[in-house]
């Protein structure tokens, strides 16, 4: 047990010490130690246990985990890649950066960028969230930090949420306080897990909970110290995966498929809608207030 252990944690230093990660522009194969694999694409890290089928993936851009293009499209690349790996069975999501899940959308992606470049963002976060969302996998949130807006709807997507015990950490779908609309399906997203009459709360007053609040409220479902938010997530999931996966599976698809059926055959409208939104005058004042009020409070 010792040995298997000290093995695990030598491969742990190479892999931090950038012997697993793919060559720079390369793409990220999979790289194998002992009954560890890897592959990192710069912005985030996935290792996965071959023995428990689980893999863990971290987020590492800092300062703040901010979902631009490039991280979206690496995040969908690499869920895709667990997806179809069958000896994958659990997810873990979790931030290697410290004090923070994740910003949620990068604000910059969305001001004083050409339409194009407004549309290629957007169906970026709608592909993150159909495949998050209706993922195979059980997938878990490890939130050991802040989590508001597009961060808390990656935690809302998962199939269980932990959260460090840390009133500094907040969680929640602000994005009325930015002066912008969350789109239905995050409201979807909302609904389906703390109910209607709280969403409606939550969303209007874009409401950012501590972490006991949000457990009272039910956007999280457990919290722990912070220290424990990983081997919490890790028995969590040993639990889940004590089901069938065809039973759980099927039963996942049944409580989510009409939500992820609602975007899909909007697609293309939800994207039009959002690039007629963001480009208003009005809206870009107000993230830009907002943006300077961020760089402010320092
Ligand atoms: C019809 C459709 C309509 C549109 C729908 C759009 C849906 C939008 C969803 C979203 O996700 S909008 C983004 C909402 N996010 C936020 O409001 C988070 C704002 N950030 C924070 O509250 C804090 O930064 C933090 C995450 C709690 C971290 O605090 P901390 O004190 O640790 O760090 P900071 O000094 O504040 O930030 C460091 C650095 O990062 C920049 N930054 C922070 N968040 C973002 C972000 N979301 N996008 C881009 N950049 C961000 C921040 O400005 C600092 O930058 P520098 O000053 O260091 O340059």
């Amino acid at each position: 047990m010792a040995a298997q252990a000290v093995l695990r944690s030598s491969a742990r230093a190479r892999l931090l010490s950038g012997a697993f990660c793919a060559q720079r522009g390369g793409p990220a194969l999979w790289q194998h130690h002992q009954n560890q694999r890897a592959f990192s694409n710069g912005k985030i890290l996935v290792e996965m246990d071959e023995a428990t089928g689980v893999a863990v993936m971290k987020m590492k851009s800092p300062p703040v985990n901010s979902l631009n293009l490039d991280f979206l499209t690496e995040f969908s690349i690499s869920l895709e890649k667990l997806e179809i790996d069958r000896s994958c069975r659990g997810l873990i999501l979790t931030s290697a950066v410290s004090k923070i899940f994740s910003a949620g959308l990068d604000i910059t992606e969305m001001s004083g960028k050409s339409n194009e470049h407004y549309a290629a963002f957007w169906r970026a976060v709608q592909e993150m969230w159909l495949k998050l969302y209706g993922s195979n996998m059980v997938t878990i949130a490890a939130i050991n930090g802040s989590s508001p807006a597009g961060g808390c709807l990656m935690a809302l997507c998962c199939d269980y949420r932990i959260m460090a015990d840390n009133p500094k950490f907040a969680i929640g779908l602000n994005e009325t306080q930015l002066g912008i609309v969350a789109p239905f399906w995050f409201k979807d997203t909302m609904i389906n897990t703390i109910g209607n009459r709280a969403t409606e709360l939550s969303l209007q007053l874009g409401q950012m909970y501590p972490a006991p609040e949000a457990l009272k409220f039910g956007l999280v479902d457990k919290l722990v110290p912070e220290d424990k938010v990983q081997s919490a997530a890790a028995a969590a999931m040993s639990q889940w995966l004590s089901v069938p996966d065809h039973a759980r599976q099927l039963t996942k698809s049944m409580m989510r498929k009409p939500a992820i059926d609602r975007l899909v055959k909007q697609r293309e409208a939800d994207i039009n809608n959002f690039v007629s939104f963001i480009s208003k005058d009005s809206i870009q004042k107000s993230l830009q207030i907002y943006m300077d009020r961020l760089k402010q409070k320092k």
